[in-house]
């Protein structure tokens, strides 16, 4: 016999608690699945409300002695107690349900971790409203009631809250709902079934407790115990594959859920998507203002649609999005992320919008901007489809897995860190959106404004500087697309209340000499310590971006000023030293060198170097190995303008492997990626 499950039925005084009972006992009490436990309260019986049994202090205080309360507590200067006979119709299956107290839930819970707490609510002036108007006790009692506090609910009490702000009739409804969606109980069974990011439910066709059937389409289920629960969408197995009284779920998500099997979970359906006419608005093309986008969000945050409404939802979103639904996302996203608090005026930070090798800025820049002495808690991917992201190069130094307090440890010590970003301001947002939309190849420049933005907030940044390469292979096509980018990226970056300074730089080749983490290192390195060697183009874009960071100092303000300023930390080693601090305090590796394995690719003919396919390269290193072999990858021995001989070097490849080196170079030999043009003599 399955017990029956006891609700705790508590709430504020005036929330309606009697009002919703009597409600729910003319309801349910014949249906003899509930039964309402009668209190005995230390409260004349013609006190009016609850038909409670009314005794003496001394009656309750010898009941009590002798065991006759399965829980009892004091408040408003009363006795309370529920019946211990209640156990008994639990016994039988009976479900009971008692008006209790907040105070005394965890006590109960420890003696029936299946209790359910069934918390009514009511706005505070609503409350004081219904008790003065109710007139069973003084104004002074009302006011002690009404400024009554009790402890929050332990964890792991599972608790449904019903809102009694409407009309009693609603009130009821949703209470006795309420109390029926609890009852759906079915046991939990893991499948061996691994289902990635979906989070699959199966109930059994001859299911013995629901209609299977009516859980299937586009709606989720949520499955819920002990204070844990999850969402899932539906399918359905044909008898023997889950018993008929349990409902089985896909590893991961049994997982997450991290019940033990055999617990029994209460089905509810999700419920529909407030927001979905809102959706549907923005699908339709239409444009959102940003409480539409919080509740959008919110909703998918919480796994109330399908992914097929999240999709059409992310594409409309993807190809039309104004200005101020651009800023409007941007707060909505930043919502989803702890901000972490520095504490400074000056939290300096920047972000590329990527795409061109090489081009290792940051690692060269954050050691300029902490030898100045301002904060840069600079966090970078790794490589998606390029041969290394800054995390990639990075990690050829230092450990960049850092979590948050790893962050303000490097920060509070070497002023600056480079770390990855994976485990630090990503919210759940960004898990669901890249989910769909990175296989969809969704992500507009514009959509990429608020995600960026609102990571650096999250990040705890006041003063961010945004790189936007353009040309005809990066994300950015033209001067005129980055410029109106670079408006947007700063009238967003002034509705959050950041600084934001977003400059178009030249993305038609790649930047420095090396393409891959350990090469990429190099130049970093090269740079830092003025090496003859250092590529000059890599160095004039830190010195761009160096000077705008350090302007914002006050002590300096003029770029000139400021540019001077980082071209002395650079040639004193200050920024060097700066870099060493970074990787001591994030943990310091043997650095990767290149790959010992060589090929040389050389001209096939004359000229002038009049374009290098940066993606072509990229792809060339990648083939080699990189970024997972942080040692392979592509050094440029020949840079767009140069005039070349037949024979003379365009890059040499790097990889530790024969195998990869050959193929590599079978890549190089088809397409280099370069592009030799007439020498100016030839062409006269
Ligand atoms: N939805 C509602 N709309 C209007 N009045 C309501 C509603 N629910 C309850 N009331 C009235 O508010 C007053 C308080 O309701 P009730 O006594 O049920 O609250 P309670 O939570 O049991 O309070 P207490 O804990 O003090 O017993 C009563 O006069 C009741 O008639
Ligand atoms: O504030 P908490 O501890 O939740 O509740 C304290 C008491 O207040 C209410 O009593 P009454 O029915 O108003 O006499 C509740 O039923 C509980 O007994």
């Amino acid at each position: 016999m399955t017990p029956g499950l006891l609700f705790f039925v508590v709430g504020p005084s005036g929330s309606g608690k009697d009002t919703l009972l009597d409600g729910a006992r003319a309801a349910l009490a014949n249906t003899g699945r509930f039964a309402f436990a009668r209190r005995v309260i230390t409260r004349p019986a013609d006190a009016g409300g609850e038909a409670h049994e009314a005794v003496d202090d001394a009656t309750f205080a010898a009941m009590k002695g002798a065991g006759a309360f399965l829980i009892d507590w004091a408040a408003h200067g009363l006795r309370y107690g529920v019946p211990v006979r209640c156990l008994d119709d639990l016994a039988r299956g009976v479900h009971v349900v008692a008006n209790g107290s907040r105070a005394v839930v965890g006590e109960l819970l420890a003696r029936l971790p299946d209790l359910v707490v069934v918390e009514i609510t009511a706005p505070p002036d609503v409350l004081a409203r219904r008790l003065a108007a109710r007139g069973r006790e003084s104004v002074d009692v009302i006011r002690a009631r009404l400024d009554r506090t009790t402890p929050p609910f332990p964890e792991g009490a599972a608790v449904v809250r019903v809102a009694n702000n409407s009309t009693p009739a609603v009130g009821i409804e949703r209470f006795v709902a309420a109390l029926e969606a609890q009852t759906v109980r079915l046991r939990l069974e893991r499948l061996p079934i691994a289902a990635g990011q979906r989070a699959i439910a199966v109930l059994p066709r001859d299911s013995a407790v629901v209609r299977a059937d009516d859980y299937l389409g586009p709606g989720r289920i949520d499955l819920a115990a002990r204070g844990r629960s999850i969402r899932a969408e539906v399918a359905i197995a044909e008898p023997g594959v889950v018993a008929p009284d349990a409902v089985a779920l896909t590893r991961e998500v049994f997982d997450r859920l991290g019940l033990p099997e055999g617990t029994p979970v209460v089905l509810t359906r999700t419920p529909t998507p407030a927001s979905r006419t809102a959706l549907r608005k923005k699908i339709r093309g239409g444009s959102l203002d940003e409480a539409e986008y919080a509740r959008v969000v919110g909703d998918i945050v919480e796994g109330r649609y399908p992914d097929s409404e999240v999709a059409g939802f992310l594409v409309a979103a993807d190809r039309g999005l104004d200005d101020d639904e651009v800023l409007a996302l941007a707060k909505v996203r930043a919502r989803f992320a702890a901000r972490i608090a520095w504490g400074e005026p000056i939290v300096a930070d920047k972000h590329s919008m990527g795409g061109i090798p090489g081009s290792r800025v940051t690692m060269v820049l954050v050691p300029i901007v902490s030898a100045h002495g301002l904060a840069i808690p600079k966090t970078s991917s790794r490589a998606i489809t390029s041969a290394a992201g800054t995390a990639d190069a990075m990690e050829t130094l230092a450990r960049v897995d850092l979590d948050v307090e790893d962050v303000r440890r490097v920060v509070g010590t070497a002023r600056g860190c480079i770390a990855w970003n994976g485990r630090l301001n990503h919210s759940t947002l960004d898990d669901v959106m890249n989910a769909i939309t990175r296989p969809l190849g969704l992500e507009s420049t514009r959509w990429s404004v608020a995600s960026i933005l609102s990571k650096k907030l999250a990040a705890g940044a006041t003063h961010v500087v945004v790189d936007l390469p353009y040309g005809p292979r990066a994300r950015i096509k033209s001067l005129v697309e980055a410029t109106t980018l670079a408006r947007l990226f700063e009238r967003v970056g002034e509705g959050l209340g950041l600084s934001v300074e977003a400059v178009p730089t030249d993305g038609t080749a790649p930047i420095g000499r090396g393409i891959g983490p350990a090469l990429e290192a190099r130049d970093v390195i090269w740079v830092l310590e003025s090496n003859p060697e250092a590529p000059g183009d890599l160095r004039d874009k830190v010195l761009h971006f160096a000077s705008r960071i350090l302007a914002w100092d006050p002590a300096l303000r003029d770029r000139d000023v400021a540019r001077r300023r980082a071209e002395e930390l650079l040639a004193s080693g200050a920024a060097r030293e700066a870099l060493d601090r970074i990787i001591q305090a994030q943990g310091a590796r043997e650095p990767v060198r290149p790959g010992r394995l060589t090929h040389t690719v050389v001209a096939s003919r004359p000229g002038v170097v009049a374009d290098i396919d940066g993606f072509a390269v990229a792809g060339i290193a990648r083939v080699a190995g990189a970024p997972l072999d942080k040692s392979a990858g592509i050094d440029l021995r020949a840079r767009v303008g140069d005039t070349i001989g037949r024979g003379d070097p365009l890059f040499v490849i790097h990889a530790s492997s024969a195998p990869d080196l050959e193929a590599a170079a079978r890549i190089a030999a088809d397409f280099s990626g370069f592009t030799i043009g007439e020498t100016r003599e030839a062409s006269a």
